[in-house]
């Protein structure tokens, strides 16, 4: 190996410039730590004259990334892109077929062909690293791959998408609407460039089926992955979960059930008092079910550009200390065949929010089609417009089950048959309960 590691950088947008910034104000560290001298040579933009927040100056320059992913001038292509095709899948392609080792964040390039990446990072004996694509910051490539090697996994879960989270607690603690929120993610640099990504589930998606594949040695499948975004969670659905001693969170979740790998992503309630609840703002949480640890929980910043820089340039390092795991745990080829459990065999609580006529005999209708499918109810509430506040007779009112738990499809059945006897118009708001 030769004394200094040439990097070359493709897309310097909010992550690459603060990786370019990191290894500049760690050169020291890195040097001692990895025993090489760790230095951008090179890089790939839209725009090579635009201000920038890092100093690139007397780095080789590259229009096409795929030309900078081939160039002798680099020894490892850092793809900060984005995008499942086009110029991120090209660059990415080309350094490993020129046996060159690849870092990138890129979770929807990873989820769309990173079996068939990492099986040419393999044939090429070149490195495929990607802590940075998985909840930002925290180490939980790394952990599952190899703190947790000896362990058997049942459940992998958590808040996986800074920019969900973000929204979902100003909401609730400033009761800012959806929009302010949004808007707000994406000029902190939290958000996807098309953030559609992000509240409708999809990037947690992503980075769920790369978890799974650590977890459980099976290809990445992401479209075996029932999701739900954030779009539909109102602020009465905030406060109400709080009324209840609950909090929303969009997660993740990946679990091995009797009928193979269940994964599912949507808002889910969970419990005030447990740890995952007090995860608040751009913070990630993964917690891992497993044999021998039993939990584990990993906490700290998803999304941004310095916490994101730090799961890119700890790849950086590795490679420049020659080690070369496979990527995702066992070869590439001995992934097996995900074989995806049916959401509708799906167990646990639910919150169901209803909008109901105000009538004699409402609540009983609905109590008595849950009952007839064994589902029992852990409470029941009105919640808002209450009688005698200049509400009408009759008028609807929101009425809010938890039920203790029980099975997707009979819940589903029994709110159709709660729509067919016809005093509920409006469509439920159905939210799952995660235990803990
Ligand atoms: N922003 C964040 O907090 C995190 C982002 N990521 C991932 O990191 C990657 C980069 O994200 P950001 O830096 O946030 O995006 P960004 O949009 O700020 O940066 C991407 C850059 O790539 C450039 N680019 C686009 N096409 C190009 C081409 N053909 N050649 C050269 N450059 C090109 C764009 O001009 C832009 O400057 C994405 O895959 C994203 O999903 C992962 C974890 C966290
Ligand atoms: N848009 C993503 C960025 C990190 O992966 C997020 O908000 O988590
Ligand atoms: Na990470």
């Amino acid at each position: 190996m030769s004394e200094t590691l040439r990097v070359g950088i493709a897309g310097v947008g909010t992550v690459g410039a603060a990786v370019a910034r990191l290894l500049a104000r760690q050169s020291e560290a890195l040097a001692s730590r990895t025993g090489r001298k760790i230095i951008v040579t090179a890089f790939s933009a839209r725009d090579p004259g635009k201000e920038r927040d890092a100093d690139l100056s007397g780095c080789q320059f590259f229009t096409d990334p795929s030309a900078l992913a081939a160039s002798p001038a680099i020894d490892l292509f850092v793809e900060l892109i984005g995008g499942a095709e086009g110029p991120a899948r090209a660059s990415v392609e080309t350094a490993l077929t020129h046996g060159k080792s690849v870092v990138t964040a890129n979770k929807a390039l990873l989820a769309a062909h990173g079996v068939e990446l990492a099986a040419l990072a393999e044939q090429k004996h070149a490195a495929l690293a990607f802590e940075a694509s998985v909840a930002g910051g925290i180490p939980i490539v790394k952990t599952l791959r190899e703190g947790l090697a000896g362990n058997s996994i049942r459940r992998v879960y958590g808040i996986l998408n800074g920019t969900c989270n973000y929204i979902l607690s100003r909401m609730e603690r400033e009761g800012l609407s959806f929009e302010q929120c949004l808007s707000e993610a994406q000029k902190l640099g939290y958000a996807e460039a098309d953030p559609t990504f992000d509240i409708g589930g999809f990037d947690t998606a992503h980075k769920l089926s790369i978890l799974a594949s650590l977890a459980f040695g099976v290809k990445i499948e992401p479209d075996a992955i029932d999701i739900e975004g954030i779009e539909r969670v109102t602020l009465a659905d905030i406060e109400a979960a709080a009324e209840l001693g609950f909090r929303i969170k969009l997660l993740g979740v990946a679990q091995r059930t009797a009928d193979g790998v269940e994964q599912r992503v949507h808002p889910t309630m969970v419990r005030k008092s447990t740890p995952i609840a007090e995860v608040m703002g751009v913070l990630n949480a993964v917690t891992i079910d497993a044999d021998a640890v039993n939990e584990l929980t990993l906490v700290g910043p998803g999304a941004g550009g310095d916490a994101t820089a730090s799961a890119v340039v700890a790849d950086i390092a590795d490679i420049a200390r020659g080690v070369r795991s496979a990527p995702f745990g066992v070869p590439a080829e001995g992934l097996l065949e995900l074989v995806r459990a049916p959401m509708r065999r799906h167990e646990g609580g639910y919150y169901i929010r209803l909008s109901v006529p105000d009538v004699p005999g409402a609540f009983a209708g609905i109590a008595t089609r849950m009952a007839e499918r064994g589902i029992s109810l852990e409470s029941i509430m009105q919640h808002g417009g209450k009688r005698g506040a200049g509400r009408e007779d009759g008028a609807p009112v929101g009425v809010i089950l938890i039920t203790h738990a029980t099975s997707e499809h009979l819940v589903r059945e029994a709110l159709e048959a709660i729509h067919r006897d016809g005093a509920v118009k409006t469509p439920a708001q159905v939210i799952r309960i995660e235990r803990e």
